[in-house]
């Protein structure tokens, strides 16, 4: 179970974060606050620089909710299908376009895993932010001051998450950053004044956690230039004012390119999805993401998240404890038979090369590798299993494919599963919705959400299920 491992996380990573104080800057009351207190005009810069903007639009702040930040809004209303901003292929800020291959600062963003890509463009950004007369100094300064990420928060508030999966991923980006500080004092301690990467500037950890940050939070994976055949690649790049809108899964405005009609190059234009209203925010999607990377690359949370799942690790002692819950007897979940076990491995839960994460929640509410193995191992019935492939034992959707008695004692023993699983959060969502309504911190806020919104995703799939439970003993009945 994931959650059982929270503990010896949290110690370890208390270790990290207490040597991380030095990361942490006041969070800022209202996360509008930018690198300069009067950066200049940002719309007037991207027009300068060959983009164009409708002139309905303007920078504002989101007063409803200070966590917002700026917003792209509105001033009159739009049409749908109008072009909202378009900037020419030299606007976005981009690490491959002008790092040279083998210099000093592209040799330092190769030591970056691919998993933390966004710290490889976040020391182009650090670069250019340190770079006198940098061509891109009005879009940085225009860039917030300080983060609200996990990594930034207090070892108070990062143990106050409560998960593991996102204790550990908080713990592993903070190693690093400290990790990463050394060896990038150690590579600019080999370089003369003239060379240093940062013009001079001390680079620490705190420095990498903004860069890292900034870049997490901004930027978008879009293709970069049309290469021979019409093939292109993805590239992570920063885009000037379209980082100026804030997320939802309902957009009102998406993201289109297209080729520069002169050159290979592309041209990133967002478009008005529907009419817009006047005093809209202009809004995209930046993903059917999880809350665990909201949380972790954008520092927010979003309640109700479709796309959310609770991690568990598949564990025969779980699935016993879940099963004595549910008050469904099966004594093969801690010894399958040699038929079963076969299953199992297919499935990729037994083995070598078993993978024993399984999620609750999100679009397939049950993980379609756990149902299908609790469908196998409550039922005797080999035959009736070998006539069925993979896809319809995983499938929620198949009508109890091994018959009513053993869909039923399946479901009950998910629904089990996640009454255990909510038994490891030290607190309840009554307690956490106390502690929301209190005087505490930004980032003891996200914590509290991000952990009261895992309960609740639990609390939605325990009734959803228990509704399919009610379905099927009634279409059972009337039959
Ligand atoms: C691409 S930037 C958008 C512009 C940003 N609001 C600003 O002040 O610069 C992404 C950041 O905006 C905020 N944000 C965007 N969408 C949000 C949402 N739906 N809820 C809460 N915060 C959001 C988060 O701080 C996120 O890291």
């Amino acid at each position: 179970m994931a959650t059982s491992s929270s503990s010896s996380s949290a110690t370890k990573l208390l270790t990290a974060a207490a040597s991380l104080t030095h990361l942490r800057r006041p969070m800022a009351t209202c996360s509008a606050a930018r690198l300069v207190p009067q950066p200049p005009d940002l719309i007037r810069w991207v027009r300068r620089e060959g983009g164009s903007v409708h002139p309905g639009l303007k920078i504002a702040n989101d007063g409803a909710s200070s966590s917002l930040g700026a917003t792209v809004l509105s001033t009159q209303p739009i049409p749908g299908g109008s072009d909202l901003i378009s900037l020419p292929s030299g606007l976005p800020l981009r690490f491959d376009s002008s790092v040279e291959p083998g210099s000093a600062l592209d040799r330092l963003a190769r030591r970056v895993p691919e998993e933390l890509w966004a710290m490889r463009l976040g020391l182009k950004l650090l670069q250019e932010r340190a770079e006198v007369g940098s061509f891109w100094w009005p879009y940085i300064s225009n860039l917030p001051e300080a983060f609200s990420l996990p990594i930034f928060f207090s070892g108070e508030d990062i143990k106050s998450l409560q998960y593991a999966p996102l204790l550990h991923q908080v713990n592993k980006r903070c190693r690093f950053l400290l990790e990463f500080e050394k060896e990038v004092k150690s590579l600019l301690a080999d370089l003369t004044p003239n060379d240093h990467l940062f013009g001079g500037q001390n680079v620490d950890a705190s420095s990498l956690g903004w860069a890292m940050s900034a870049v997490s939070s901004r930027a978008f994976r879009l293709h970069g230039e049309i290469l021979p055949g019409g093939k292109h690649t993805d590239v992570p790049m920063l885009l000037p004012l379209i980082d100026m809108c804030n997320h939802s899964f309902d957009p009102n405005a998406r993201i289109v390119q297209e080729r520069d009609s002169s050159s290979s190059k592309m041209l990133v234009m967002v478009v008005a999805e529907r009419h817009i209203e006047q005093d809209t925010p202009v809004t995209l999607n930046y993903g059917c993401l999880t809350n665990d990377l909201f949380l972790l690359d954008y520092g927010f949370v979003i309640p109700s998240n479709p796309y959310d799942i609770t991690e568990l690790k598949y564990d025969r002692n779980l699935l016993d404890a879940a099963s004595m819950v549910a008050g469904v007897s099966s004594p093969n979940f801690s010894s399958p038979e040699e038929w079963q076990q076969e299953i199992l491995t297919k499935l990729n839960l037994m083995g070598d090369n078993a993978v024993l994460k399984v999620t609750l929640g999100g679009q397939g509410l049950v993980d379609g590798r756990l149902l299908a193995s609790l469908r196998v191992l409550l039922t005797r019935d080999r035959e009736a299993v070998e006539k069925l492939d993979l896809d319809s034992l995983m499938s929620l959707s198949a009508d109890a494919p091994l018959g009513l008695p053993i869909e039923t004692a399946a479901l009950r023993t998910v629904i089990a599963l996640c009454v255990v699983a909510l038994e490891y959060f030290p607190t309840k969502v009554m307690q956490d919705e106390a502690i929301l309504k209190g005087d505490i911190s930004s980032s003891m806020q996200l914590a509290v959400q991000f952990r009261m919104q895992k309960k609740l995703l639990l609390i939605d799939v325990m009734r959803k299920l228990t509704q399919r439970v009610r379905m099927l003993s009634k279409d059972k009945t009337a039959a």
